[in-house]
């Protein structure tokens, strides 16, 4: 099969799941990820024959594609905030609403009074590292420290940080009993929030696929990471640090609520207009 008649042969076996446009994209990083051509040399050399070991082991991402496994745990890594992550089941996948966090995050620390150099961060759930590692190249100089309660995640987030070389001190801890013994000028956050209730509205494919622990809270209260943080601000957020933190759209009052004893405390939305951010000022 040529180039061309695979990506076509992609975009039919998929067009269930993916629009013409997403099959376009997913098909030149797959194609990539096995022959090595990049997007133009797949235009340029669109009527060569594909080889065909090549051709087999795309024909098994198709496949395995159906089953509804994300692509980017099959291609083993994922782009966000213009920098390459690697990913596996392990971890979450990196939202969009993720970076818009990290968008606000990163203006409201530069438009701060906050001393930049020596800047204490802290994040809690790491996962595969997103937000530790976006920050730090945002704030080389920043110390920052990471938790999470999954080892492996860890393991993940350390190769992201090794791979970009940069320094991050990651605390493999539960956070719901972890005593902090600093004080922070930013605390930041995206925690596990669906409730138990909420969890048959969840897609299967995100519940087969993507570590439960991650998504779901462990416990019947929704909220439970959001309390622990709302006391740790109080004790642990120096006066005039910021928080920032990824919440549940359907929990927006609830979660605000919790925070009423900073000095600003603001829910915001997303793009797609749900409440999905608190940002608050200690
Ligand atoms: C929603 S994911 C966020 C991952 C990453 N920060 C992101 O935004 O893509 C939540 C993370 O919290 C971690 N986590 C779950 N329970 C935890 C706990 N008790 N203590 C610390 N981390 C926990 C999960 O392993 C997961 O990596």
């Amino acid at each position: 099969m040529t180039i061309s008649a695979f990506k076509k042969h992609f975009s039919s076996s998929l067009s269930d799941l993916y629009t013409a446009s997403e099959s376009a994209f997913l098909s030149s990083l797959f194609i990539h990820k096995i022959t090595g051509f990049d997007h133009f040399q797949q235009r340029r050399f669109s009527d060569q024959q594909l080889l065909t070991d090549d051709e087999k082991q795309l024909n098994d991402m198709i496949s395995v594609l159906r089953t509804g496994k994300p692509y980017q745990q099959l291609l083993g890594e994922t782009e966000f905030y213009g920098m390459k992550f690697f990913v596996d089941d392990n971890v979450l996948i990196p939202r969009p609403e993720t970076e818009e966090l990290l968008e606000m995050a990163i203006r409201e620390i530069q438009c701060s009074e906050l001393e930049i150099p020596g800047l204490k961060i802290l994040d809690i759930g790491t996962g595969s590292g997103v937000i530790p590692l976006v920050l730090k190249k945002h704030f080389p100089d920043a110390e920052i420290s990471s938790i999470d309660f999954s080892a492996k995640a860890l393991e993940t987030a350390k190769r992201n940080a090794d791979f970009h070389q940069l320094n991050i001190e990651f605390i493999h801890a539960d956070y719901l009993t972890f005593k902090l013994e600093e004080h922070y000028d930013i605390i930041i956050s995206n925690p596990p929030y669906i409730g138990r209730e909420e969890e048959t509205e969840i897609a299967d494919s995100v519940k087969e696929f993507e570590p439960k622990m991650a998504l779901f809270s462990p416990t019947s209260d929704a909220l439970v990471f959001y309390r622990k943080i709302a006391e740790d601000a109080r004790k642990h957020l120096k006066d005039h640090g910021l928080l920032f933190l990824e919440i549940n759209q359907k929990l927006g009052i609830e979660t605000l609520e919790l925070y009423k004893d900073l000095s600003k405390a603001e829910l915001l939305k997303d793009l797609s207009d749900n409440d999905r951010f608190i940002y608050g000022i200690k």
